[in-house]
């Protein structure tokens, strides 16, 4: 086992929980995906694996080892790449990846070697003795992430990666991360509140909220979850909160919530009350009506009624 944490209670100030009793395990070899809203307690966590806080309660184990913060050869043992990009804008990335690679101990014909191949799997090879303060923020945030690899690590952590930058970035980002799985033996945690994503890259998906993993399971496996629910989206120029409760009234509703102008309604399987609900919404102006496959945001909606974009601060 790579990381295993039992019972994490972590509290901040003001007695705020921000884990509360959290389980996770990751294997060798894994692409684990954290996924929840702004706020669950995504980063809390990772911060406590890596060792970067105490948390009061509970255990955490790191390569079989008893995470206590001091440890330096776990520690070494990680890439982390947290939600701030952390590169010298004056150094060029080649500088960077040098810095960061002496840091991590490497020397010599490995360090170069490692940095043509770091380079090369995150699309920078030919710009790298640019200064970062010329690059995109998408070409940053590859180079903050290739500082973090360099050093071949058993376990990488990725806390959304992929916030705020380019389509492009992003899709190169996706790709090398499969790659590294499928090249290597390496644990992955990938954290995100991008349902695609997750859906994407994770071999296996844990749904964290307020500080609790409330699903865990394969993509199919939480689908399965909601398998045979319908779907229902119904899109309006101006939805009403208080259509809310009167939708999940209507029998056969399990959940409903508002994401921007559409309303998400689960029902169960073979149960058509489209013509009761749209009289609920007579007197809103329907833009459109569709009915989807489930997908993971519908397990969030499911076990949390509501979505995770609602959940955003
Ligand atoms: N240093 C801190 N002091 C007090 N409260 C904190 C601190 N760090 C986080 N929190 C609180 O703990 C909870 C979990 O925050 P955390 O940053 O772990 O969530 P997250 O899922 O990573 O969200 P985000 O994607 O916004 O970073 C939140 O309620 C947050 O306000």
């Amino acid at each position: 086992m790579i990381v295993k944490l039992k019972d994490v209670i972590k509290r901040y100030q003001g007695n705020r929980l921000a884990l509360d009793y959290l389980d996770l395990e990751i294997q060798k070899g894994e692409v684990v995906g954290l996924l929840g809203p702004n706020g669950a307690g995504k980063t809390t966590a990772i911060n406590a694996i890596v060792g970067l806080i105490d948390v009061d309660e509970g255990s955490i184990e790191v390569f079989g080892q008893k995470q206590n913060g001091s440890n330096r050869d776990v520690r070494k043992r990680i890439g982390l790449v947290t939600q701030e990009v952390t590169v010298y804008e004056d150094l060029s990335a080649y500088e960077n990846l040098l810095f960061f690679g002496k840091l991590y101990g490497l020397r010599k014909e490995n360090l170069n070697r490692r940095i043509q191949e770091v380079a090369k799997l995150i699309g920078l090879e030919d710009r790298l003795h640019e200064l970062p303060k010329r690059y995109s923020g998408g070409m940053k945030r590859r180079l903050n992430i290739g500082c973090a690899l360099l050093h071949e690590p058993e376990l990488i952590i990725m806390d959304e990666p992929t916030v705020g930058i380019d389509p492009q970035s992003r899709n190169y980002i996706l790709e090398f991360v499969k790659e590294i799985a499928k090249n290597t033996n390496t644990a992955i945690i990938y954290t995100s509140h991008y349902i695609e994503e997750v859906q994407l890259i994770s071999d296996r998906v844990y749904i964290i909220d307020q500080g609790h993993i409330i699903a865990k399971g394969t993509v199919k496996e939480l689908i399965e979850k909601i398998k045979g629910d319908q779907v229902t989206l119904i899109e309006v120029k101006h939805p009403l909160e208080e259509s809310i409760q009167k939708i999940k009234g209507v029998s056969g509703v399990k959940e409903v919530a508002i994401d921007k102008n559409t309303y998400q309604i689960i029902t169960e399987a073979h149960v058509n009350q489209l013509d009761k609900i749209l009289n609920i919404l007579a007197s809103q102006t329907i833009v459109n009506i569709q009915n989807q496959q489930s997908n993971l945001e519908d397990v969030f909606l499911m076990l949390t009624g509501k979505t995770l974009r609602d959940s955003e601060v």
